[in-house]
């Protein structure tokens, strides 16, 4: 045996296997990056020096066959696979190694022979409540579409509900829990958590991946929440294993009660493996190895198609073509056969493989020699030669680089082209292409997930007829995590708890959606004493522990203090306004994200302010008046229409920027007033959220735009022939009394040369206004009227002159009320919790430096 150099790769560019794990969100990329920018293309075996120790990685098909097939018997999967995931799934056919995988692998493969481990009729069942689960959160408009959003969560929670009813009989049943029904009792067992077992699953399998990727250096990890995720995914699949012992054979009975009507005998893997043996340590580990085989990487799978098929209509028009040709339009219940779904739709497995050769879901695989051998190439001066392999040595196998291959796969190697598998010349399977692995150890689900997957598929196209891919910009990179799932659309929040602490809850339909929508993240809600404004003192309502792990909190002006929530990194604010707690220190002290929820009172305050301006107009308030009395008395013909007359907005803010669209309705020009000039597209942009289809996000519609900080231009927007007046900027020292005795002047001398008065609304804040001048400005008719939500003072003390002062409308504050405030808090909520999980800047964002 001659021992062979391999070229080294030793570029900083890439300091070894850790640092592909850390990169998480392009790992399986970087290695083709890495390897083809510092060896050059043609170079497939490299050796890449990691801090102590060496790693091979091959992306050559000839040594990947001789490591999974021919030379088998010299390689085994790492230890660390064993030592990492066994804590959390324990010893069974996809952790082991050496004798304990042959005996694993002997117990389980043979329930993957059987056909009724297709069970078309089980995953429909879980498909409905998909369905359910996607009209429930995000119903269609009237055109027919369903809003934005991420199928990939949901997938996951179907996929959770088919594998955990196929291997334990009893689905989680996470997309509608209502679909639970009551389980039997086990003596001195609690029930399984079902609500929780997707997540503990998820956090485990979070915390094994860091333990693998950091391998030796593992115990440097804190263990608490790992440890806890492990035992209650041990304790779940713990309550099944003893059901089927107590029961022996008439552990299907209950299940077909919870399932409904099930007409032929039920396949369930831990009832067939309890066949074998009565173990259940052994029980549980292997029906855990085979849920965490089959749950992610299925819906990972179904994921990625619908990922690629969003951006390739013409692969989803074919697709779709041939499931109706076959199969029909969408109808419940479904006709789709296993057998025609399997020979008929020949596409379906073009898709699907290729869909594996783009994004393979296991990207990543590895083997370690049990003795001194060899690679059949790498080796030699043009790396075709035998590579010597000490025993130990461990091997990075790249699926991924290797479906990456221009000399393999041809030019079109970056495009998604389903037809390169179709028909007679289409591409063979080989060790090329091995996303289900290959050899002994190769993967026992394959058929099944090849079956789930088609099924899924089919039902989708059947019941949709179009995708679009919203992802802005359009064609974003795509985001390959490491181990499987794609990282380009919602993104998670893992890790995260929402406490929502408010007087009135929040819609049981809302929570539900946030759990479809954002199934990791941890939601908690506490109901204050029954009133709507509690007091910032009032926190002690909260018990501690509720604070302890929150990171995300929702709060009109209860808060805690910085050592009360250490972890909290945003705050949702019921106000749009801040003063009341930016002295606080959890304001002061901290980095803490807070945002308003400005942009909830747009259309309240615009309707306010059409709805007194048009009274005014058309003598409303007198009507009333004479309605008292019984009299029926036309007061005037008199009545001048809102067509052709020019709204004035002091102050072009998300209020403002409502009022323009709804008075643009009505006929009127619109002159928009701000502190800063808005010359360019972008500077007239506003960033903060509005109610989807109202406001104008453009700033598009004012005819005219003034600005400025000065009187002279206050003036000049004053004197631009405005009907309506209305005041729509904050207080703060430089609007006290914006409008005073002179700027009644400028508004009375357009009137003189227009021939036509002023009418003012103030919803801002009563200071802004002079109260004294405005009575004056009234009582001399240089304006028309005043429509006024705030006064100054406020309350109005009874007997105050501007109760009687002439053409007022005056109401106590309440424009900004409205039925709507809760849910669009809520929606500014659900709107940053998507941005949060992209890791985007959140809107509505308080500036710290200007306190608002
Ligand atoms: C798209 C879906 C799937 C993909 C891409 C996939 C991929 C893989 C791969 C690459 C391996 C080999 C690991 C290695 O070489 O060390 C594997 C093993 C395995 N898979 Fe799958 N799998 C999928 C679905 C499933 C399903 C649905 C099940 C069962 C319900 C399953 C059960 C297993 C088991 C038990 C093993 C361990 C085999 C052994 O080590 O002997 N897989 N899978």
């Amino acid at each position: 045996m001659r021992k062979v150099v391999l070229c080294r790769l030793e570029s900083g560019l890439w300091n070894g296997y850790a640092l592909i794990a850390t990169k998480a969100n392009r790992g399986p990329q970087y290695v083709v990056q890495a390897i083809d920018r510092e060896m050059g293309s043609n170079v497939h075996t490299c050796i890449v020096p990691i801090s102590d120790y060496e790693l091979i990685v091959t992306r050559d098909p000839a040594n990947v066959q001789a490591m999974l097939a021919t030379q088998a018997a010299d390689w085994d999967v790492g230890e660390h696979r064993n030592a990492s995931w066994r804590p959390l799934f324990g010893d069974g056919v996809f952790t082991c190694r050496g004798e304990a995988w042959r005996h694993s692998r002997a117990l389980v493969r043979p329930q993957f022979g059987k056909d009724q481990i297709n069970d078309l009729d089980l995953i429909e069942r879980h498909v409905q409540q998909l369905f359910s689960a996607i009209d429930r959160s995000f119903p269609k408009s009237e055109k027919g579409w369903t809003p934005n959003f991420d199928l990939q969560p949901l997938l996951y929670r179907m996929t959770l509900d088919i594998t955990t009813e196929l291997i334990y009989g009893y689905s989680a049943h996470s997309q509608n829990p209502a679909e639970r029904s009551a389980l039997p009792s086990i003596h001195g067992l609690d029930e399984p958590d079902r609500e929780t077992i997707g997540t503990h699953m998820d956090g485990g399998k979070a915390w094994a991946e860091i333990r693998g990727a950091l391998w030796k250096y593992r115990w440097l990890l804190p263990t608490r929440k790992f440890k806890e995720h492990c035992a209650a995914v041990h304790k779940y699949a713990e309550w099944f294993v003893q059901l089927r012992l107590q029961r022996g054979d008439s552990y299907l009975d209950g299940i077909q009660s919870e399932t409904g009507a099930v007409s032929r005998p039920r396949y369930i893997l831990l009832d067939e493996l309890a066949k074998v043996t009565q173990d259940p340590v052994e029980l549980r580990s292997q029906t855990l190895n085979v849920l965490t085989a089959g749950r992610d990487t299925t819906a990972a799978l179904v994921a990625w198609i619908f990922y690629l098929l969003a951006r390739h209509p013409g692969v989803f028009s074919k697709l779709r073509e041939q499931v109706l040709a076959v199969f029909g339009p969408y109808r419940v219940p479904s006709n789709i056969e296993y057998k025609e779904l399997r020979d008929e739709i020949p596409y379906m497995s073009s898709v699907i493989n290729e869909t594996l050769r783009v994004a393979p879901v296991i990207p990543l695989n590895e083997r370690v020699s049990l003795r001194d051998t060899t690679l059949p190439r790498g080796g030699g001066v043009d790396g075709t030669e035998p590579v010597f392999v000490p025993k130990g040595q461990q091997v990075l196998i790249p699926t991924y680089a290797m479906a990456r291959r221009k000399d393999i796969w041809g030019e079109d190697v970056y495009r998604f082209v389903p037809e390169r598998w179709e028909g007679k010349g289409g591409r063979k399977f080989g060790f090329e292409f091995i996303p289900f692995g290959g050899g002994v150890r190769q993967c026992l689900g394959q058929q099944l997930a090849r079956t789930e997957a088609a099924y899924v598929v089919a039902r989708i196209l059947q019941r949709y007829d179009k995708l679009e891919n919203v992802e802005t910009p359009p064609h974003a990179p795509m985001q390959f995590h490491h181990t499987i799932e794609n990282r380009s659309g919602t993104g998670t929040l893992k890790g995260h708890k929402l406490l929502i602490v408010t007087a009135v809850g929040a819609p049981a339909a809302y929570l539900q959606k946030l759990k479809t929508e954002f199934p990791d993240l941890e939601i908690d809600t506490h109901i204050l004493n029954g009133r709507f404004l509690n007091k910032p003192q009032e926190v002690d309502q909260v018990p501690p522990e509720k604070w302890k792990d929150v990171t995300i909190l929702v709060t009109f002006n209860v808060l805690p203090t910085p050592e009360q929530a250490p972890k909290l990194e945003y705050v949702q604010l019921f106000s749009a306004g801040v003063n009341h707690i930016i002295k606080l220190p959890i304001f002061t002290d901290t980095e803490i994200s807070f945002c308003t929820a400005n942009g909830v009172h747009g259309p309240q305050i615009t309707e306010w302010i059409v709805t007194t301006y048009l009274a005014f107009e058309h003598h409303i308030p007198d009507y009333l008046e004479q309605q008292k009395q019984q009299k029926w008395h036309r007061i005037s013909y008199d009545v001048e229409d809102a067509v052709a007359k020019t709204v004035g907005i002091l102050g072009y803010g998300s209020i403002g920027r409502q009022l323009a669209r709804v008075t643009t309705a009505l006929g009127m020009k619109v002159h928009a007033y701000t502190l800063h000039p808005r010359k360019t597209p972008e500077s007239k942009r506003d960033l903060s959220w509005t109610p989807e289809g109202l406001g104008d996000p453009e700033g598009k519609l004012p005819s005219k735009w003034y600005s400025g900080g000065s009187k002279e231009d206050l003036h000049q927007f004053l004197a631009s022939g405005l009907d309506l007046l209305v005041i729509a900027t904050p207080l703060t020292d430089n609007t006290q009394h914006l409008i005073s005795a002179p700027e009644f002047q400028v508004l009375a001398k357009q009137a003189e040369e227009r021939g036509k008065k002023t009418y003012i609304a103030n919803i801002a804040r009563g200071p802004v206004i002079n109260t004294d001048d405005l009575i004056d400005a009234l009582n001399q008719d240089l304006i028309r009227g005043a429509a006024l939500d705030v006064t100054d003072p406020e309350p109005l003390p009874d007997g105050h002159p501007l109760w009687s002062t002439k053409n007022a409308i005056i109401t106590p504050h309440v424009s900004g009320a409205s039925t709507a405030y809760n849910d669009r808090v809520l929606a500014i909520l659900e709107y940053n919790l998507g941005r949060l999980s992209k890791g985007k800047k959140l809107t509505n964002l308080v500036n710290r430096k200007e306190g608002y």
